[in-house]
């Protein structure tokens, strides 16, 4: 008899720039290892070496919004097919830090791109070779919400600002209401966690998160 084709997981990372998000993953990962599960950490945009090269370009080169989104969504497309699927058909836990619902929040809400590009775009590019008619998306997005003030205090001097973190405050509002709008479309996949909180508490929401879940 033919064995049954594994379960993978893929979790995703979403929040501002200073949100607090990067800090999180690795013990999260640990979580799953714990378990028994292969984890695969990875980002975008990047994961990959062609994607990585792409995320070079999109985080320092000047360029129009509508190369932003198509090189996002062109790196995200090598990243699931390199990355992504393979890990997920083995049955992995997959944790990206970051996915599609950065380029609705920082395209399409902080630049004012049109939605409805982008929707077309995610659909070329995350359409499912196993499931047609389905699109790749996250089984759970963890969104690390934090107000762009405190999170430029969390940023301020740490490093080099890029492309985007060199933006205002205006700018972030508005990827902050871009990521909001996604969690209201898609609540039972969202999980928003208070990242204004002490690293240990913003741990402890989402241990509960993942523990309601069976996760
Ligand atoms: N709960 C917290 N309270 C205070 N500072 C924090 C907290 N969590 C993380 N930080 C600090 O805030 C900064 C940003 O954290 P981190 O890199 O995890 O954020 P991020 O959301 O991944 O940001 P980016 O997307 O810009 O990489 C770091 O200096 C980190 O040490
Ligand atoms: C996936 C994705 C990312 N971005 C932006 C968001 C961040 O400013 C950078 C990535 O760097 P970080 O280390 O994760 O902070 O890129 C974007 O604008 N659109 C996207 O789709």
């Amino acid at each position: 008899m033919s064995q049954p084709a594994p379960t993978g997981l893929f979790l995703s990372f979403e929040g501002i720039d200073g949100a607090g998000k990067s800090s999180h993953i690795a013990g999260i990962a640990e979580r799953f290892r714990a378990a028994g599960r292969e984890v695969v950490t990875t980002r975008e945009p990047g994961g990959t070496p062609l994607a990585e090269s792409l995320r070079e370009l999109v985080l320092h080169q000047a360029m129009d919004p509508l190369t932003e989104a198509l090189l996002v969504f062109a790196a995200r497309r090598d990243h699931l097919q390199q990355c992504i699927e393979p890990a997920l058909a083995r049955g992995a836990v997959v944790l990206s830090d970051r996915y599609t619902d950065a380029t609705f929040a920082y395209q399409g809400g902080g630049r004012g791109f049109d939605l409805a590009l982008l929707r077309t775009l995610e659909g070329w590019v995350q359409a499912r070779a196993d499931a047609p008619g389905r699109l790749r998306q996250p089984d759970l997005t963890l969104w690390f919400d934090l107000a762009p003030a405190l999170a430029a205090e969390r940023l301020a001097g740490a490093r080099a600002p890029d492309r985007f973190e060199a933006l205002d405050q205006a700018f972030f509002t508005r990827v902050r209401e871009g990521y909001a709008a996604r969690a209201a479309a898609e609540p039972q996949r969202f999980a928003r966690i208070e990242a204004n909180a002490p690293r240990e508490a913003v741990a402890a929401q989402i241990a509960r998160v993942l523990d309601a879940r069976g996760l």
